[in-house]
């Protein structure tokens, strides 16, 4: 009864197998891919147990996940993708149109409230952009703030000068070369905002506020970020889990309570 979990980013698909559709339930395997490569994807999943199941959450666009579901379809697999809803896995949203929120921002923190059950928390995602999502003590996102991530303020600054085409620098306390120039304001701006953001709820909750912090381009903003903080690598896959967990519950419940051949 394996499960595939997918998360389709704007810059990459990352994949994920887990033993049973349950919650706890063990990751045996995961890897992700350049979107430009997701005519690879039936391959490498044809590599890996044939799940029972598929849920997803994709945000880069109903082309790219048109081609994710003909490799799926390839392999005879269909996926369920998630939308954000108005409550779910013990999460409320309070986003104006709660299904116009990102459907990985949801996923991340259905994830984060089932890590962290009876604390606020704030979700920190760095992929190709990057959210900040704050969900109150109560399990409700109160709201969250959205910047660009590190590959696309280095892209706008490169695209608007002259002279900002320059190698990957690192994080400094004071630049002396523009390459750390470029990292360290990029890494101050998505810090910054972040500390931000967990002053606002620390001032809400201020029986604590536990930070996880997520996404491809993590590791670039741990040095930076501080605030004590958790990494959690596959926080979208947890919250996915969460809902096909519920969604396999409820399904069998109702088939149990059903008579034999109705
Ligand atoms: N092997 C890699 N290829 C591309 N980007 C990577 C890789 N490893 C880390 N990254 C970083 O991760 C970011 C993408 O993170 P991810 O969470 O996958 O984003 P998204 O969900 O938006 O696709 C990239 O912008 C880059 O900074
Ligand atoms: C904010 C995002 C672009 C983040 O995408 P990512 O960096 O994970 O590729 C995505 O969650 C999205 O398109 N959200 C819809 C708008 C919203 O959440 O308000
Ligand atoms: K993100």
């Amino acid at each position: 009864m394996h499960l595939l979990v997918l998360d389709v980013g704007n810059t990459r698909l990352k994949w994920g197998v887990y033993a049973q559709v349950e919650l706890g339930a063990a990751l045996l395997a995961g890897g992700a891919m350049a979107l430009e490569d997701v005519d690879q994807l039936h391959q490498v999943l044809a590599a890996q147990p044939r799940p029972h199941k598929v849920i997803g959450c994709a945000v880069a666009g109903a082309v790219v996940t048109a081609r994710v579901c003909a490799e799926l379809d390839a392999l005879g697999l269909r996926c369920n993708w998630i939308s954000a809803q108005a409550e779910q896995c013990g999460v409320r949203n309070s986003y104006a149109t709660p299904s116009l929120l990102g459907a990985d921002r949801w996923a991340a923190q259905l994830g984060a409230r089932q890590r962290v059950p009876d604390q606020a928390a704030m979700v920190i995602s760095v992929g190709t952009a990057v959210t900040v999502d704050c969900l109150s003590r109560e399990g409700v996102f109160i709201g969250g703030i959205i910047l660009p991530g590190f590959g696309l303020m280095l892209k706008a600054l490169e695209m608007g000068t002259a002279g900002l085409r320059v190698p990957e620098g690192g994080i400094t306390d004071f630049p002396t070369n523009t390459s750390d120039a470029l990292m360290t304001g990029g890494a101050l701006a998505i810090s910054g905002a972040a500390r931000q953001m967990h002053a606002r709820l620390l001032a809400r909750e201020p029986a604590g506020v536990s930070v996880l912090l997520t996404g491809g381009a993590a590791p670039k903003l741990r040095d930076a970020l501080g605030l004590p903080h958790q990494h959690v690598e596959h926080l979208v896959f947890e919250g996915l889990l969460c809902i096909a967990a519920r969604q396999t519950r409820a399904h069998l419940k109702k088939t149990q309570g059903r008579p034999k051949f109705s």
